[in-house]
């Protein structure tokens, strides 16, 4: 039994046993039940998971599969950019390597450049150090021109004075005497004396030597100085002997037939200058018709026969040119009238006689005294050539007065004046000059008997007359004023004189020129010309003294 029983408690040990057995082994069967369900669970949602993941997979498949699409696209475009690029490139390398050459081209010339460079800024501060220098002998050279300018205008001044000196002691009134050659039409035709002239003086010439072209007997002894002139004439006294005369006269110059109008200018240049220098000057021609007045002031048309107006005209023009350099500025004009019958024509005016009346004005300021003529025509000059032309257009209105009046040229006095003005821009100094230039009327006039019996002829013969020796009076009333102070002049007597004042005073230089026929038959007009003219030498006004001889 107590084995039964052991064997019983055994069995019910073992029992037991397996019953916990069974109950853990039904715990662990639930434990993997529940694993198992986890698993199961775990599976599910690892399933879906997996699909989703494939879903996944596919969309990103086809993501990828549409971006390797779009990137073999692109990989085709690029690749055609590429081939592009590719034949930019070469294009480009050739471009680079016709460049480079040209770099290695232009590498050469800029080095050559640069070296050019280098010996030009080697020159260029060559030059520059020379420029510098040179600006400093150029300070130094117009300090010096300065100093110069200066001192050329000092000596300016100086050579005005002296020039004045010398003018004046030449005499500021001066005479020269000019005979003229005999002409082919002297040997041909009667002598201009012979059909009008009676001759009042006591002188008269042998009526032998009255022939046709006959030369008056006149020497020049003076060979050194030119001052002298000597005729001869013959007359008849009373128990009928021939007288033989001889006379002298002396001038300030004598010109002999061969002279030429370059001759007789040289004389009268100065005189030109004189009026650049702010002073009047008056150059009268004297003598009777056809004795060479026009033909000494106006002359021929070309060089060698141009006369006194002209020549003196470029000289003036000449003379204010040279003194530019020294500050000098000059304006000009001119006028050209004509007295005639001692009522004045403007020879530049509109018709041959202009008809208005003119009127002679004098305007005096403290330094300066001027004369105007109303209404005349005064022109600008500005060159020679218009003085050419000036005087052209007077000698044109004068041919047509001459045609129409008989031979009016020939006894009217022309007066042609240059005014000249002139202001230095460095000394401040102004001066106010003119150059008168006078053709006389014919001064047979003086002694003509013919005009008695024509009333036209003896009025102009009046009147010539009247000038002349108003002109005469003036000369003289001047001499007398310088030696003795204050006196009269006569001025008023005559238009001419009266034109003329301001050129005829103070401090003016007159020049006459007397001139002379060669013929025998105007031996009496010659003498009568040749003894007023003496009168107007005589005349000193200023320090001359002149050797004079009078007639013997
Ligand atoms: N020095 C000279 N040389 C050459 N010919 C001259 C000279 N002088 C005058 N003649 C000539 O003599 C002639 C008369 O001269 P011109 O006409 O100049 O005299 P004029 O005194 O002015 O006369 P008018 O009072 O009538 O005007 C002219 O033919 C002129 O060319």
């Amino acid at each position: 039994m107590d084995a039964e029983r052991t064997k019983v408690a055994e069995l019910e040990a073992n029992h037991r046993a397996l019953s916990r057995e069974l109950a853990s082994s039904k715990a662990v069967e639930l434990d993997k039940r529940r694993e198992l369900v986890n698993a199961s669970d775990e599976m599910e949602k690892m399933r879906m998971k997996h699909s989703r993941e494939v879903m996944e997979l596919e969309m990103e498949i086809q993501k990828r599969a549409r971006e390797i699409r779009e990137l073999t696209e692109e990989l085709r475009l690029a690749k055609e950019d590429l081939e592009r690029e590719r034949e930019t490139v070469s294009t480009l390398r050739a471009t680079v390597s016709h460049q480079s050459t040209a770099h290695v081209t232009l590498n050469a010339q800029i080095n050559a450049l640069q070296a050019e460079k280098s010996a030009l800024q080697t020159q260029l501060d060559a030059a520059t150090s020379a420029v510098s220098q040179q600006t400093l002998d150029q300070v130094s050279a117009n300090r010096r021109i300065a100093e110069l300018e200066a001192e050329a205008r000092e000596a300016e001044m100086v050579r005005r004075k002296l020039h004045n000196m010398v003018q004046e002691l030449k005499g500021n009134i001066r005479v020269f005497c000019r005979v003229r050659p005999v002409l082919p039409h002297d040997l041909t035709s009667p002598p201009a004396g012979l059909r009008r002239s009676g001759s009042s003086s006591g002188n008269s010439p042998n009526p032998d030597e009255q022939e046709k072209g006959a030369v008056a007997d006149i020497a020049f002894p003076d060979k050194r100085d030119h001052k002298e002139i000597v005729l001869a004439s013959s007359s008849s006294s009373a128990m009928g002997n021939e007288r033989k005369e001889v006379h002298n006269f002396s001038f300030d110059r004598v010109f002999e037939p061969e002279s030429t109008q370059s001759d007789v200018f040289e004389e009268i240049s100065l005189l030109a200058q004189s009026c650049v220098d702010g002073y009047n000057v008056c150059i009268f021609a004297y003598g009777q018709t056809g004795s060479g007045k026009s033909f000494t002031m106006e002359g021929g048309a070309s060089e060698a026969t141009m006369g006194m107006i002209p020549r003196a005209v470029s000289e003036v023009f000449r003379a204010a040119q040279a003194l530019k350099s020294k500050g000098w500025e000059y304006k000009m004009e001119g006028q050209f009238l004509e007295i005639y019958n001692e009522t004045i024509n403007d020879l530049l005016g509109k018709g041959e006689f202009d008809k208005k009346k003119h009127e002679i004005k004098h305007d005096k300021t403290a330094s300066s005294a001027s004369t105007r003529v109303t209404d005349v025509n005064v022109m600008p000059l500005h060159t020679p050539r218009e003085v050419t032309a000036l005087l052209r257009l007077a000698n044109s209105r004068r041919t047509v007065a001459a045609t129409l009046m008989n031979e009016r040229s020939s006894r009217s006095h022309s007066v042609f004046t240059l005014r000249i003005s002139g202001s230095n821009e460095h000394t401040g100094e102004r001066c106010e000059g003119s150059l008168n230039l006078v053709d006389l009327a014919g001064s047979e006039r003086l002694n003509s008997s013919g005009a008695a019996g024509d009333k036209e002829r003896l009025k102009e013969t009046q009147n010539i007359n009247r000038s002349l020796s108003a002109l005469g009076d003036v000369i003289a009333a001047l001499g007398e004023k310088g030696e003795k102070g204050e006196k009269h002049i006569p001025y008023r007597n005559s238009k001419l004189t009266y034109l003329l004042q301001n050129s005829l005073s103070g401090n003016s230089k007159t020049l006459m020129i007397l001139n002379l026929s060669p013929l025998a038959a105007h031996l009496s007009e010659s003498l009568t010309s040749l003894r007023f003219a003496t009168k107007v030498n005589n005349t000193t006004i200023g320090t001359a003294k002149k050797q004079l001889r009078g007639s013997s």
